[in-house]
């Protein structure tokens, strides 16, 4: 191997390892320091009842790791006071690289509770946080958003752009919300009422730090989402959550543009 390569590799790994631990060294022996080995039980994925194609695992990242991810954020410079949102094409940084990779294991191993609410009408499609062929495509992802919300800040309803692919990601980190889910197109009341559905229904899904939600199919091109952090409308369990700033990575990929 070239002087090069092992430079890139060795900058890699450490990069690896400063974002996720040791883990990945597969000859230390031990499962490297703070992170604990990975488990089906760590990795529960529940599918959210009444929207289809809405996964989310609440315990994806342990505090550690989550730790990790900041300083990662952090390093990289994209917040200030003035900047609360930025934005990577293609290449991404291999500590995202290493996200996604963390992203694609815990659908592969994690453990599916359907939950009683759920529809199951095709066994395959539902009973997986993603479709294989989104799951296994290359690369997983290409795109990142990473916001950071100050209290009292949200993102409005919407549907994400039509030129991102299926099965979006979404890692919460630091403080807790509620991001809520409405249908894209209201459902006509006289269909709301046959299906037994409200016109309006809003679904809120609490997003804890740490929490990985999926997207795709109809959660992903029937449903807006939207977090309203405006006084009053963060409400879970009857309680108003308290504002704290919030970051988030929304990881997607690009659709093939054709020539
Ligand atoms: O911050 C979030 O959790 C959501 C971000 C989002 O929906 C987007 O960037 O499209
Ligand atoms: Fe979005």
């Amino acid at each position: 191997m070239a002087a090069a390569d092992d430079d890139d590799e060795l900058r890699c790994r450490a990069a690896i390892r400063e974002a996720f631990g040791d883990s990945s060294d597969s000859d230390s022996g031990k499962p490297g320091g703070a992170s604990p080995p990975r488990s089906r039980e760590q990795w529960r994925w529940e599918a959210v009842a009444g929207l289809r194609g809405l996964w989310l695992c609440a315990a994806f990242l342990s505090a550690d790791e989550q730790s990790r991810l900041l300083a990662a954020i952090q390093r990289e410079g994209w917040f200030s006071d003035e900047l609360n949102q930025a934005m990577r094409f293609g290449d991404l940084p291999v500590w995202i690289v290493e996200l996604s990779a963390l992203i694609h294991e815990a659908i592969c191993v994690g453990e599916v509770d359907l939950g009683c609410g759920a529809e199951l009408t095709d066994e395959d499609e539902d009973a997986c946080p993603l479709p294989s062929d989104l799951l296994w495509r290359e690369p997983l992802f290409d795109q990142l958003i990473a916001n950071r919300y100050k209290p009292g800040e949200g993102i409005c309803a919407h549907v994400d752009l039509m030129r991102f692919d299926d099965g979006i990601a979404i890692v919460s980190l630091e403080s807790p919300c509620v991001m809520h889910f409405s249908r894209a197109e209201e459902v006509a009341v006289c269909d709301a009422l046959e299906s037994g559905q409200a016109a309006s229904t809003k679904i809120p899904v609490y997003l804890n730090p740490g929490s990985l939600v999926l997207m795709s199919g109809d959660a992903r091109y029937k449903w807006k989402h939207e977090i309203n952090r405006k006084p009053g409308a963060q409400l879970w369990d009857g309680m108003e959550l308290e504002q704290q700033i919030r970051t988030s990575i929304t990881l997607r990929k690009l659709l093939a543009t054709p020539n």
